[in-house]
């Protein structure tokens, strides 16, 4: 659910009108609610309730600083890739002491950024990563808190390019050699055995792969706990949400007539699974969803440059493209378009929306029925929240997006758009060019 809606004619987010951002600030701009954010997070909380439970927002799905401050101030940890994701939570103000550092490829700088920043744990990926971890703490000083990252094998039914939990993916530890691994670690002195890790991959849309990881990954994680005294479980992100009725889906009486075995996955169908399973272990829970956090809590605004009518079809030119918005270019994802000025006495058009970049993959959406609109006149992409963003470039010497991040009938710039000085200013031209 999200708080994106007509109010008459006019496409708001919160009490917010959508052109009066636009009109204010520009396009392409993203915009997000506050509201669903903190939404999303609580049913997230709630449902596992009863469980010990600490939220680690995966910080790659939205990484805006206000993003992450606000969802520290709801209590959230973070789920961290890079040394510039840990710097941006230090720049927001979040909690580093709640937050866990991934990745399979962390460079001995960034490891020592996450110690010196007392990280709760590091999620270690490979044998090799765990000597070089052990090396930097023990130039420290310190000893580093890991988990083992575990790769258990499970099919999550998702797209190719963002499965991570079977063999052939580059994630983890197999399960089968995870036990070894963990013998591995508990003998490197300078690391503190924290926990197990996993996680399958991203837009899960069924509760069933979670079930089955966890499951294959418990025996373990009991072994670890009589064995180690490890203390967590963190069971990774991976919630999927809703993209084909972005906008519908943001009302209860969406889901009300969804037919019960249809119903896209929900935290509460979630919870329910999990609990009975995560209950007897005992430890406390690790969860590092980002889409669902974000994903329903964004939009990409955009203004119509043409309407262009080819041999066989047409084309809808906006001016956000794919260097603002990726997925559809990398994954064939669904976006929902919507005007923001609805009129229902307007024509239908069936048109490809497409960008200004110089490239035929630059399309957000084909033969999409829209209502007809003419230059000027504004679009949003909904469900743009999660890695949007935070996947743009600088393709076509595009500058990067505004963003702009709303709460109830307040918005406030969150992200100024690039100009072109700063798009170049680490460029030179070499004195032997000139
Ligand atoms: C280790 C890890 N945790 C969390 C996430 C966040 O995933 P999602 O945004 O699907 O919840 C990812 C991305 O797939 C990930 O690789
Ligand atoms: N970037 C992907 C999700 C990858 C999740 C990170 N491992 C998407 O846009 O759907």
């Amino acid at each position: 659910m999200h708080h994106f809606h007509y109010s008459g004619p006019s496409l708001q987010c919160e009490a917010v009108d959508l052109a009066a951002v636009a009109r204010l600030y520009g396009t392409p701009t993203y915009v997000y609610s506050a509201a669903t954010i903190a939404e999303n997070f609580h049913r997230l909380q709630q449902s596992l309730a009863g469980l010990d439970v600490q939220i680690c927002y995966a910080a790659k799905a939205n990484s805006n600083l206000a993003v992450l401050r606000h969802c520290a101030n709801l209590g959230a940890g973070f789920d961290l890739v890079s040394g510039g994701e840990i710097r941006r939570v230090i720049a927001a103000g979040g909690d580093l002491q709640a937050s866990v550092f991934a990745g399979v490829g962390k460079t001995e700088d960034e490891i020592r950024l996450a110690l010196e920043n007392g990280v709760f744990a590091l999620h270690v990926e490979s044998e090799p990563e765990l000597a070089r971890i052990n090396h930097v703490a023990g130039k420290l000083g310190v000893k580093a808190p890991i988990a083992l990252r575990v790769n258990p094998d499970v099919d999550a039914h998702t797209h190719a390019k963002i499965t991570t939990g079977r063999s052939d993916n580059k994630f983890g530890i197999p399960l089968k050699q995870a036990a070894g691994a963990y013998e591995v670690a508990a003998k490197l002195k300078n690391l503190t055995l924290r926990g197990v890790q996993m996680h399958i991959g991203s837009q899960l849309t069924t509760v069933a792969p979670f079930a089955e990881a966890v499951q294959k990954v418990a025996p373990l994680v009991a072994d670890l706990q009589a064995n180690h005294g490890i203390t967590y479980f963190s069971i990774g992100g991976g919630m999927g949400i809703v993209y084909k009725d972005a906008l519908a889906s943001g009302a209860q009486a969406w889901w009300d007539a969804q037919p019960a075995a249809q119903r896209p996955l929900t935290p509460e169908a979630y919870g329910e699974t999990l609990t009975p399973l995560l209950a007897p272990l005992g430890l406390k829970v690790l969860l590092e969803h980002g889409r669902f956090i974000v994903g329903n809590a964004g939009v990409l605004l955009t203004r119509v440059e043409h309407l262009k009518r080819g041999a066989n079809k047409n084309f809808l030119v906006v001016d956000a493209a794919m260097n603002d918005l990726v997925r559809p270019a990398m994954y064939e994802s669904y976006h929902e378009i919507v005007p923001v000025q609805r009129d229902s006495s307007r024509r239908a058009l069936v048109a490809d929306v497409v960008g200004p970049v110089c490239e035929s993959g630059d399309c957000f959406a084909k033969d999409r029925q829209l209502q007809e609109v003419g230059e000027g006149e504004l679009l949003a992409l909904m469900s743009a929240g999660a890695y949007g963003f935070t996947m743009a470039s600088r393709y076509n010497t595009r500058a990067l997006a505004a963003e702009v991040l709303v709460n109830g009938s307040a918005f406030e710039l969150v992200r100024q758009r690039e100009t072109f000085a700063q798009m170049i200013a680490g460029e030179k031209v070499p004195a032997f060019l000139q």
